[in-house]
């Protein structure tokens, strides 16, 4: 049979887990409207008796109602999961492929070291592609001297890197990982004399290249500049008389500092983007571009292929705008205790590649330029004037956007012309964006530090769709975060992010609707109003306590037959949890350490990101891009490989937390002893089992208090002040409940 026959891909529906879905929606939302009914003529009630207290009364249906409303924004990506897998092998020839420009961003080599950041790059330049059609920039934000020479030296490994990698299949392309793990070469060369001397060789190498990048960062440190002129350097081997015999078969290599002065505003990463796809339409201006973060290097060296299985499909190619892989990470362990490989937003995911498309998530993902630009927006027989509106005042830009195109640099001899260099050095400048619809119609989003979401979002609305793709074999790995403070502190950025975007014209219920489908513009207000949890949690997680202190029922007694639909909904949805998490693969516990991630997530990154949202909206809060760190450390690696909490992190993330913990435990153990002491054991059942359930999922923090005394444990100052935050708690809550 002829390979053209065959699809290029196939998308199956995960029957088993949609149908499981289904009949959870429904027989879950029953109950809520059960619950509902209770609560609304309850209510009525205490309206007329006056017999119970009526805030608190009023403060938990609240938490309900938003814990349901929650819940349901998150169903349609539960509705119809699926997953894909493509066949590269049955694309055409490879002088049939299109261009791809891969680019990685990295901001600090404190924070990001070079070692790791080369890695990344070497990984993309040696990936599965016809080199000619591939070229990799590296966007430096830091303008670091250490991270350009950096670029020099992979450039010198790599020379030999990439030919060692084709003669002998190598299928791990990043070096790095190459030589830290026993797999190796393709079965048929690795018995060769040859090979064993070949790799042999490039170990030396590799030594060697790591030596030159520790030597440069003693010589030159690893200060970063925030105020200095553009700096685009096409990395080759200096001679400038073209390339040399070991330059063929070599892929385009730049290295891009964008213009940075203190009085302007660089837009983080989403400026580092649209800074890049400037400088790369005047060089390589490929059709397809793929966006890396420093530390997410190629594993599997044909993701591009793989990608390129969903633009050749004619029925998908016109309307699809990116094609996403998930991040997955290398430094993972078996216990992942802080949600590291976050795959409470994978499985949800797969539902939304069921409706029209995942949302891109920051990096890992190829895009078309086209959409990107977003040129359907622009009238077909625009003139030069209004294109220039959209892509600023660069003649040569404008014209790069146009299907016939082609750039002007030479690949042959690796140089730039001083014209174009010209044009660069404009392009990259921090006044291109102004006056502009760079950030706004093209490019990647500003004003926002999701611009992933936000950017996903637009392109949604404009009706292109997505694809999300998740091999077997990862083909990016990235690291993450490895200790509570960096997590906390990255959850709490996204939170904020997010739930600015809620809160921005283009918040997804009100903008969304009538641009995409009722259920997509669902996923994405629950992706966005996910922080509003921090209601809820907040909400649970005082008022039925402290209303057992004082012997006050708010939820039915045993013997009413609506406690057996709270009973429900609570035990449905914990079940339902645990199936998810199991039916994706993961052991047991994860669906534990998954709801001690929630609950810590909740308590402290979705309180702060919402204060700082609401600081935002009255203009009170300075955007910060707080950069998660790469750099390894040992003692901590190795509290997470047992799964040990790290609670070495910052009081204010942390106090919120023990408070809570504190106001639970005391709540449970006297108000137990309270009720044993009289007959109200019936109607105050419910309240008992809350602060139980959460002392016992959220035991660690328990530990870290009292019981450990290693480094990683809570510091007794943390303690201290927690005990006085929830006396005060306490305190002032005595008085709401009666209100
Ligand atoms: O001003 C900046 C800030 C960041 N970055 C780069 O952006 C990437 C992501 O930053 P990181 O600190 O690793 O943030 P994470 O929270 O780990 O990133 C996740 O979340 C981001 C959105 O918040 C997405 O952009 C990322 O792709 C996604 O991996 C890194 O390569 C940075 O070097 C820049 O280029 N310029
Ligand atoms: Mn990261």
């Amino acid at each position: 049979m002829g390979t053209h026959t065959l699809p290029l891909h196939v998308c199956r529906v995960k029957k088993a887990d949609m149908i499981t879905n289904r009949i959870h929606i429904f027989l879950h939302g029953i109950a809520l409207l059960a619950l509902f009914y209770y609560r609304i003529t309850t209510l009525s009630q205490i309206f007329k008796t006056r017999e119970t207290p009526l805030v608190p009364y009023v403060l938990v249906f609240i938490s309900e109602l938003v814990l349901s409303f929650l819940w349901l924004l998150h169903r349609p990506s539960k509705w119809r999961p699926v997953t894909r897998v493509a066949y590269p092998e049955r694309l055409p020839e490879d002088d049939k492929l299109p261009p791809v420009d891969v680019f990685v961003c990295t901001t600090d080599p404190k924070k990001e070291p070079s070692l790791g950041v080369m890695n990344t790059v070497i990984s993309a330049m040696a990936l599965d592609y016809p080199p000619d059609k591939l070229a990799v920039y590296l966007s430096d934000d830091g303008g670091a001297l250490v991270t350009l020479k950096a670029m020099q030296e992979s450039w010198n490994f790599a020379k030999w890197w990439i030919p060692f990698c084709r003669k002998y299949e190598v299928k791990t392309r990043c070096p790095d990982a190459y030589f830290s793990t026993p797999e190796s070469a393709n079965e048929k060369f690795i018995r060769s004399n040859e090979f064993v001397a070949d790799k042999k060789q490039m170990e030396k190498r590799y030594e060697e290249f790591k030596e030159s990048l520790e030597k440069n960062l003693e010589t030159i440190g690893s200060s970063v500049s925030r105020d200095h002129p553009p700096i685009v350097e096409v990395i080759n081997d200096g001679n400038g008389n073209g390339k040399d015999s070991n330059q063929k078969g070599m892929p385009l290599l730049v290295y891009v500092a964008r213009e940075k002065r203190p009085s302007h505003p660089h837009h983080f990463k989403a400026g580092a983007i649209n800074a890049l796809l400037r400088v790369s339409a005047m060089i390589s201006n490929a059709p397809y571009f793929m966006v890396l973060d420093c530390d997410h290097y190629c594993n599997d060296p044909t993701s591009a292929r793989q990608a390129m299985c969903f633009y050749f499909d004619p029925e998908i190619s016109s309307k699809l705008a990116w094609v996403q892989f998930p991040q997955h990470f290398h430094n993972i362990s078996d216990h992942d205790i802080y949600d590291g490989n976050l795959h409470y937003y994978w499985r949800e995911w797969e539902g939304l590649d069921g409706l029209r498309g995942p949302t891109i998530t920051g990096c890992n993902f190829y895009m078309k330029r086209e959409a990107f630009y977003g040129i359907d927006r622009i009238p077909k027989d625009a003139d030069l004037n209004h294109l220039k509106k959209f892509f600023g005042s660069s003649n040569e830009l404008v014209k790069s956007t146009y299907k016939s195109y082609r750039p002007n640099m030479s690949r042959d001899d690796g140089n730039v012309s001083d014209a174009v260099q010209k044009e660069i050095q404009l392009l990259a400048s921090c006044t291109y964006d102004k006056g502009s619809e760079w950030g706004v119609q093209v490019g990647a989003k500003y004003n926002t530090v999701v611009e992933d979401s936000m950017t996903s979002l637009i392109l949604h609305c404009r009706g292109w769709i997505s694809v999300w793709i998740d091999p077997i074999m990862p083909c990016f790995l990235g690291t993450c975060p490895t200790n509570l403070n960096d997590m906390l502190v990255q959850q709490t950025r996204w939170a904020f992010g997010l739930l600015q975007m809620a809160l921005s014209k283009f918040s997804p219920l009100l903008y969304a609707p009538f641009r995409m489908s009722i259920f997509q513009s669902m996923c994405y207000g629950g992706l966005t109003l996910d922080p509003f949890y921090v209601i809820p949690f907040y909400g649970l997680g005082i008022i039925p306590q402290i209303c057992l202190l004082y012997g006050i029922p708010l939820y039915p007694k045993v013997s009413d037959p609506f406690f057996f639909v709270f009973a429900f909904i609570f035990i449905s949805s914990q079940l339902k949890h645990i199936q998810e998490v199991v039916s994706y693969g993961d052991p047991l516990r994860t669906s534990l350490y998954d709801l001690r991630v929630w609950m810590m997530k909740s308590g402290a990154c979705y309180l702060y990101a919402t204060l700082n949202a609401i600081l935002d909206q009255f203009g009170l809060n300075e955007a910060n891009f707080s950069l998660t760190s790469k750099v390894v450390d040992d003692e901590e690696t190795k509290r997470h490989q047992e799964g040990i909490y790290d609670f070495q992190s910052s009081p204010q993330l942390l106090v919120p937390l023990c408070s809570l913990y504190l106001l639970n435990l005391v709540s449970f153990v006297i108000g137990t002893a309270k009720i044993l002491k009289t007959d109200k054991g019936s109607e105050m059942l419910s309240q008992v089992i809350i602060p139980l359930f959460g002392v016992v999922v959220n035991y660690h923090i328990l530990e870290g208090m009292f019981l450990r005394t290693d480094k990683g444990r809570i510091a007794p100052s943390v303690t201290l002040l927690s005990v006085v935050v929830s006396a005060v708690m306490l305190f002032f809550g005595s008085f709401v409940v009666f209100l």
